[in-house]
């Protein structure tokens, strides 16, 4: 897999990791956020529901005032007469005000009267049970009240529920003790929830109790009122809703019954939405972050080493080891650029030192026979295309057998190393080239030469060696000498033919005494110089 690709999967991936955690951490962080809110909202409805209920208990309480400081009523209670009965203590008179009931206890706790008004589609509420003694509402009703305050609650009488306040009754005109005491009752029937949900713009349900207590997400603090009692709103939440039920206690502290809200999760919503909105920034922005940092990688990385491994590349296919990278910057690439061009450089070196010892002749420095046949190949094409004349001077050492025999092998190493001098001496330009071909025979291949370049070559060279005057005791000439072949390059000719004829006139110069050069013509060698003619050269 490409390195580009391998870093957009590392980047993509990382960037992935980072979002899922940071939109967990969000969800989970601002999630409880909003539970925390959601609750403190859940909390202030309920509060909002009692007291939008309470309203609906003051104004009962006042309504009670009325009863509760009649002077009439307070004279009733002592002396109940049949006339004020008939009069005002009628179903009559409650309809008006929207009573249920009424109840009046004597100051020894019996009911004096007990009044029921039929409600608007149905029958009036049956007031029985409040007269037996052991009605637990009426020990209720008829308990120790403070003298001059109303006291509400809600009460379930039958099927039915009721908003009840009581009061003692007391005569505003005159000092005396408060005698007996007064109830009154609304139906808290739907009318009432209905009046209340538009007053309060809460919807709600008035339930009754859930039974046993079921385990709730969250329980809200405490509402204490005085009319429905002290109890935690118990709030479960759904995806959508949060059902919160809050009990209320009826007039004795007993469990009377649960108001239910089911409230939209707005902010939860909300919360999502926004959460949404900026989960979808965080991914536009980690994907715009995720290109930028891919293409500075690249910039930085990929797109350096892609071009360091295409230098390499380009190098390797040419074998030109004299090429090297370009990058030259100072940090970890910079650092491997130029180990690979200090590579290159050892790899230039020791090829050239193969190349050397490959074409190099280790005694006489000189070039070695496979050196001579390719260049002899060259010099023939070359001569082909430029038509300019092309020398081959074939030396051998004469009687060097006996002269090893006589002088020792390092003797005959180093008289082959001063014949190696002299050709180099006498064959100096660049074209020419001088290599031993084995033994002690050596030749002299010159290019753009003409006959008489190639023959003063020749003739410097065997006069030469003639000249050092190296003793020879087995020779016939009682020094080192050389004999020389002369051969030069006939149009059309090969390097076989070329060399071979190079090689007779050679071949001839030591079969006509040694010393001598022999210029091979046309293929019939031709004596030109023998001993004691050295001074004709
Ligand atoms: N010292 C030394 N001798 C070598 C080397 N290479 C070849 N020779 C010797 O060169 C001699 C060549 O002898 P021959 O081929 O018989 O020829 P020659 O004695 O020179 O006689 P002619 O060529 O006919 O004059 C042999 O004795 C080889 O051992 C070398 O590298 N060093």
């Amino acid at each position: 897999m490409p390195l580009i690709a391998r870093l957009i999967l590392g980047v993509v991936g990382v960037l992935a990791v980072a979002v899922l955690l940071a939109a967990r951490l969000l969800t989970s962080g601002i999630g409880a956020s909003y539970v925390q809110i959601e609750r403190e909202a859940a909390e202030h409805e309920t509060e909002r529901l009692v007291n939008a209920l309470e309203i609906e208990a003051r104004s009962l309480g006042q309504l009670l005032l009325g009863w509760a400081h009649w002077s009439e009523l307070y004279g009733y209670v002592a002396a109940p007469s049949a006339a004020f009965r008939a009069e005002n203590l009628q179903p009559t008179v409650l309809v008006p005000s929207d009573l249920a009931w009424v109840l009046v206890i004597g100051p020894d706790g019996h009911v004096i009267d007990a009044i029921a008004a039929p409600a608007t589609k149905g029958a009036a509420p049956d007031l029985s049970p409040l007269k037996s003694p052991s009605s637990p509402l009426l020990r209720t009703l008829t308990g120790p009240i403070a003298a001059d305050a109303s006291q509400c609650g809600v009460a379930r009488l039958g099927a039915e529920n009721f908003l009840t306040c009581r009061m003692a009754i007391r005569d505003t005109a005159v000092s005396q003790p408060p005698r007996g005491v007064v109830v009154i009752a609304r139906r808290f029937d739907a009318t009432l929830i209905q009046r209340v949900k538009a007053e309060s713009h809460i919807d709600f349900t008035l339930a009754p109790p859930s039974g046993p207590a079921v385990s709730p997400d969250i329980t809200g603090s405490p509402i204490t009122s005085p009319v429905f009692g002290r109890a935690s709103p118990v709030i479960r939440s759904t995806p959508n809703t949060l059902e919160v039920r809050h009990a209320v206690s009826d007039l004795g502290g007993g469990v009377f019954g649960e108001l239910v809200m089911s409230l939209p999760r707005e902010i939860s919503a909300l919360g999502r939405s926004s959460l949404a909105h900026v989960g979808l920034k965080l991914l536009a922005v980690a994907a715009l972050f995720a290109v930028a940092l891919v293409f500075v990688l690249d910039r930085v990385l990929v797109y350096r080493l892609r071009k360091l491994s295409g230098e390499i590349d380009r190098i390797w296919q040419q074998k030109d080891w004299t090429l090297r990278v370009t990058e030259s910057r100072s940090d970890e690439i910079g650092h491997l650029a130029a180990h690979t061009n200090a590579l290159l450089a050892v790899i230039g070196e020791q090829l050239r030192d193969l190349e050397l010892r490959a074409t190099t002749d280790s005694l006489t420095g000189l070039a070695n026979r496979r050196a001579f046949d390719e260049r002899l190949a060259l010099a023939l094409r070359r001569q082909q295309r430029t038509g300019a004349g092309l020398g081959l001077v074939m030396l051998d050492l004469d009687s060097f057998k006996s002269f090893n025999d006589r002088y020792g092998h390092a003797a005959g190493d180093h008289a082959l190393q001063k014949v190696g001098e002299v050709m180099r001496g006498a064959a100096a330009r660049a074209t020419d080239l001088c290599a031993r071909l084995g033994g002690e025979e050596f030749a002299i291949l010159l290019e753009d030469a003409d006959s008489a370049v190639v023959m003063n070559v020749a003739k410097h060279v065997r006069f030469t060696i003639e000249s050092m005057n190296i003793p020879h005791k087995n020779s016939q000439h009682g020094r080192l000498t050389i004999s020389i072949g002369v051969a030069l390059h006939e149009y059309g000719e090969d390097g076989e033919s070329f060399y071979m004829r190079a090689d007779a006139a050679l071949y001839r110069a030591k079969e006509g005494g040694r010393n001598r050069i022999e210029l091979a013509r046309e293929g019939l060698p031709v004596v030109i110089e023998s001993p004691g003619n050295t001074s004709r050269i």
